[in-house]
């Protein structure tokens, strides 16, 4: 079957058109009823004592009367906890859901991106060197990366010579299935795709990255995702560095109905996350989000701080972190490439949560990321509403960047 039929099959529902439109705007009213629907009921979360004895000796801890946990507990609100409908829903509407916000964030890189590879094949009859050089630059200014666009057009100039393809427009479907088959490499889907959970208790992800790239933001749409996936959620505002980062996770989790374990500004990272893991198992939480500050890559201290949290979390629950989330934001090209080298230098990142995909017409960063770092972008951001991330599937993203031409080729086939 072809590439583009197959993508059209898993994502697309037949005989509804406007499934896009209709779908961006239950989702913003469901976003506005939980606004205004939210409400909270409070318990304490008992605080144990035991944190500057247990942290002696191999951290700097702050007073414990710096300490002030007081925790919101929060229930599940009706409007917030739409989740059980969700599971009522058949894969394949789950499946055209992602679809549609794939194809929404994905705009601006589809629309310069298709519009040059029409260009492209429009200009050019049959598929030859000059083809494939122009190609290359297509793909590089969409900051697929120099060694991922060279492997892809080397496959790609296979494929077609075993394929004997001559005409150009077939060349857009081999080039999205390359696409597809260059992100997971050897891997399996399963392997790279999804966070990684803890079936036997407490899941813990660490959140790193600069300054700005929207971190915050990230951990507070994914504690709402997982909310509403039925779980139960606690963060903590390891980012002490910051001047406002604690008040913004607080406002996130107000939002989400999720609690939020802090420590005052200036103290020690380390000491909050470690009662963030007290505050976790006592409340049976499943997942604890650790915030920490936006370390500057240079910054050996910082890249040391990073350190120190992480051993906490080792010895406080054994294989944790499950993923240590580097953030990147999408805009910032090869600047958040160099990020990326320099953080998976000094720690181990298991996958990147990559924002801002919405704002760029570069979105092949996500294969540059894959191919020159060998990490999976585990979570994207499409947009700036809470319910704008998603977990990254390579599948949804190929269709993302390919839609206009998947819609296109399903007429040309019908003619
Ligand atoms: N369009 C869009 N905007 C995003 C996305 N993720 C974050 N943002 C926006 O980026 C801005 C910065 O995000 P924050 O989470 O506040 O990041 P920050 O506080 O500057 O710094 P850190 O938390 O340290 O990263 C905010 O206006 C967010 O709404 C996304 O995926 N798409």
């Amino acid at each position: 079957m072809s590439f583009f039929k197959k993508l059209k099959e898993k994502f697309v529902k037949p005989e509804e058109d406007d499934l896009d439109s209709s779908k961006e705007t239950s989702e913003e009213s469901s976003d506005e009823e939980t606004k205004e629907n939210e409400s909270v009921e409070s318990e304490e979360v008992t605080e144990t004592a035991e944190t500057e004895s247990s942290l002696q000796g191999e951290t700097e801890v702050p007073d414990q009367e710096t300490v002030e946990n007081d925790v919101e507990d929060t229930e599940l609100d009706e409007s917030i906890a739409e989740g059980p409908e969700d599971d009522a829903a058949d894969t394949t509407e789950e499946e055209e859901s992602i679809a549609a916000k794939f194809k929404k964030g994905l705009a601006k890189t589809r629309n310069s991106f298709s519009s040059k590879i029409n260009d492209l094949v429009a200009r050019y009859r049959t598929v030859d060197e000059e083809f494939f050089e122009e190609l290359e630059e297509v793909l590089i200014s969409a900051d697929v990366g120099v060694n991922a666009v060279m492997e892809i057009i080397e496959e790609l100039e296979m494929e077609v010579k075993r394929r004997n393809i001559k005409d150009t427009r077939q060349v857009k479907e081999v080039i999205s299935e390359k696409l597809v088959e260059m992100y997971y490499g050897d891997d399996q889907e399963s392997e790279l795709e999804g966070l990684t959970v803890n079936e036997d208790g407490l899941t813990i992800y660490l959140f790193v990255g600069v300054n700005g790239v929207g971190k915050t933001t990230t951990i507070g749409k994914l504690a709402d995702k997982l909310k509403k996936e039925g779980k139960k959620v606690t963060l903590a505002a390891g980012d002490t560095f910051r001047a406002g980062a604690i008040e913004q996770l607080e406002i996130w989790g107000e939002r989400t109905g999720v609690p939020v374990i802090k420590h005052s500004e200036g103290g020690d990272p380390a000491a909050v996350i470690f009662d963030g893991i007290k505050a976790a198992k006592s409340r049976n939480a499943d997942v604890l989000i650790c915030d920490t500050a936006g370390r500057l890559q240079n910054k050996v201290n910082l890249m040391n701080e990073l350190s120190k949290v992480k051993r906490v979390i080792e010895r406080e629950v054994p294989g944790a972190p499950h993923e240590v989330l580097l953030t990147l934001d999408a805009t910032t090209g090869q600047n958040a490439m160099s990020q990326a080298k320099t953080f998976a230098a000094s720690t181990d990142v298991t996958g990147i949560a990559l924002t801002k995909l919405d704002g760029t017409a570069k979105g092949g960063i996500v294969l540059a990321i894959r191919k020159e770092l060998e990490i999976p972008v585990k979570l994207v951001g499409l947009g700036e509403k809470v319910s704008d991330l998603e977990t990254f599937n390579a599948h949804a993203f190929v269709y993302g960047l390919f839609a206009d031409m998947i819609e296109e080729y399903e007429e040309e086939s019908q003619d």
